[in-house]
């Protein structure tokens, strides 16, 4: 299955810059995790994606190739602002939709099923969309979006409001699509959840990419900070050269390790600190400490944008992680 790639957009309304050169790509049978605060441009970057958008620069690319109406029609696309009709009976929506991206009868009729099915409202395909919740009306476009198996899946906020049950069963099929091959990319403000569910992340700040990669990628941090459970810090912290204790609670030290002197399991600096511990007193515990997703978005999305935006968009592209910033909070 090809992938996506979406290079250098640009978009702006009147004045507001709503793109300044956002780039990342989302790969065949990855789950993808767009992140970013409100207003920060990836409703847009979907909207150009399906089309629905033009971008005033840039380009979105379909096995390599500037992607067309064609492969738009083979996107499963959840929209931000729904697209359902509400009067409208579910199954004979569902089964309308799927005709529209060219099904015959009989398989938008077994396809309905199955996702109805599959995502737990079959019992509601003869109800009104209107009369159901919002979860329920939720599955029902994910349905929509899946009924002709696309070969793209593009999600807005498709976890917003959900149940946990529901967000279970949801993220179970995203999972099973990716499997298949197929690339998804979902937006969402849910970081434990991205964390748990996605192979890579990326995160937009002011329309420009400050952070793609791996989860992995993304949480590794210039400042190593290592957790020492034993002898009280402040008796050995001060014979490691570029170590300080950002907290020293009894027996629990938190050590930073300053970056530009070395650092990672290579260098070997982290052994000095385990060393001088050891000097002073039995270690029960000796573990790095990385960011989670929250703390690290946190910590990008409240940093200064800098002219550096640009480039780091540009750089979001390559393979691996793009940084502005590294410092993080344990
Ligand atoms: N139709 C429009 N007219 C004018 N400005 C717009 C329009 N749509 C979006 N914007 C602006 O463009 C910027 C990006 O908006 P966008 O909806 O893409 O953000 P978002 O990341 O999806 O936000 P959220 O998480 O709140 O959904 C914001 O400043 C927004 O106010």
């Amino acid at each position: 299955m090809p992938s996506l790639e979406i290079d250098g957009l640009t978009k702006s309304y009147g004045t507001v810059h709503a793109l300044r050169g956002t780039s990342f790509e989302v790969r065949a049978g990855e789950i993808f995790g767009f992140v970013g605060s409100n207003g920060a441009g990836k409703t847009t970057t979907m909207r150009i994606i399906l089309g629905v958008l033009s971008s005033d620069g840039g380009e979105v690319r379909w096995d390599g190739s500037r992607i067309d109406h064609d492969v738009r029609r083979r996107i499963g696309y959840m929209p931000e602002e729904r697209g359902l009709y509400p009067r409208m009976r579910v199954g004979d929506q569902l089964t309308y939709l799927a005709r529209l991206h060219g099904l015959s009868a009989p398989d938008a009729r077994a396809a309905t099923e199955r996702w109805t099915e599959t995502l737990g409202v079959a019992s509601r395909r003869d109800d009104e969309v209107q009369k159901l919740s919002l979860g329920n009306q939720q599955r029902v476009q994910l349905a929509a979006a899946l009924t002709h198996d696309p070969d793209l899946l593009v999600l807005d906020e498709p976890f917003s409001g959900l149940d946990p049950v529901a967000v279970d069963v949801m993220s179970g099929v995203l999972r099973d699509r990716a499997d298949a091959g197929v690339p998804v990319v979902f937006s969402s403000h849910q970081l434990e959840l991205v964390e748990r569910l996605c192979d890579r992340v990326g995160i937009i700040k002011d329309g420009a990419m400050v952070e793609v990669g791996t989860i992995d990628e993304v949480r590794r941090t210039e400042t190593e900070r290592w957790v020492v459970d034993g002898p009280p810090g402040s008796e050995w912290i001060g014979s490691v050269p570029g170590a300080r204790a950002l907290s020293l609670d009894g027996s629990r030290t938190v050590v930073e390790l300053t970056p530009g002197e070395g650092t990672g399991a290579e260098s070997g600096r982290e052994q000095d600190v385990l060393r001088a511990a050891l000097a002073a007193g039995p270690v029960r515990e000796f573990s790095l400490v990385r960011p989670t997703l929250t703390e690290l978005y946190r910590d990008v999305v409240s940093s200064p944008v800098d002219d550096g935006a640009d480039d780091a968009a540009a750089a979001g592209k390559t393979p691996g992680t793009t940084r502005t910033t590294t410092e993080v909070s344990a």
